[in-house]
């Protein structure tokens, strides 16, 4: 890791704040790596103007919706090897690979610059369990069948459906985190994919969120 990045005194001020929403999501032990998660934050701020990561500025809803909003995702994993398909500045998959350090996370973007500062998070964080590639998710193949496909804030669950077929058909899940789900957007799934919706409670966080996970019948 990267020792001289040192956190800007606004971040530092975040963290009872993102002591008490690890606390609320029930995370123990080694996985809470509060120092490494702020100082993901902290290269989000120092490289957000060249490789427009996040319209985001202050920090305690940095903490709430980039961390907190990606590390409700954890209790739904199951598996070790998972590709967050447009991860943009690493939501969610940077909060989830430091709370798993055990896991393989493949952040896979279509813009070249969201992947320029992935490698970068990746040597500054010293984050091994990161593998950035850029690549559409509709074209995206790989010898290793993963566990799951994450998505968040990337496109309607009808059009993440079309992208991932090859991968549903291949019996692995897509976990899409939304917003909301209209009925309508629910309904526009076709057979034989059968879509199952949790509501999300993220510390901080007022809006609705919810879990839709995409399975083959
Ligand atoms: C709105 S951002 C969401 C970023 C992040 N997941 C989040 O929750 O903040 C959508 C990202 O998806 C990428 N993207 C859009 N279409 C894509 C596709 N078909 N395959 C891979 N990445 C895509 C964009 O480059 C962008 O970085």
């Amino acid at each position: 890791m990267d020792e001289s990045l040192s956190l800007p005194r606004s971040l530092e001020n975040c963290r009872g704040q993102l002591g008490e929403g690890l606390d609320r999501l029930g995370l123990a032990g080694p996985a809470r790596q509060e120092d490494l998660q702020l100082r993901f934050l902290a290269l989000m701020q120092r490289w957000n103007r060249s490789f427009n990561l996040t319209a985001l500025s202050e920090p305690g809803e940095m903490v709430a919706r980039h961390l907190l909003d990606s590390l409700a995702l954890l209790p739904y994993l199951r598996g070790s090897r998972f590709v967050d398909a447009g991860t943009g500045p690493g939501l969610p998959g940077v909060p989830l690979a430091i709370a798993c350090p055990d896991c393989h996370f493949v952040l896979l973007d279509s813009n070249g610059k969201k992947i320029r500062f992935l490698n970068q998070v990746r040597r500054d964080l010293g984050l091994g369990n990161i593998e950035p590639v850029q690549a559409r998710l509709e074209d995206y193949r790989s010898e290793s069948v993963p566990d799951a496909i994450l998505a968040r804030a990337l496109a309607p669950l009808e059009r993440l459906v079309g992208w991932t077929g090859y991968w549903l058909d291949r019996g692995v899940p897509l976990l899409a985190m939304k917003g909301d789900l209209s009925e309508s957007e629910r309904r526009a799934v076709p057979a034989p994919y059968n879509v199952s919706l949790v509501e999300l409670e993220i510390p901080g966080l007022r809006a609705r969120r919810c879990l839709a996970t995409v399975e083959k019948q």
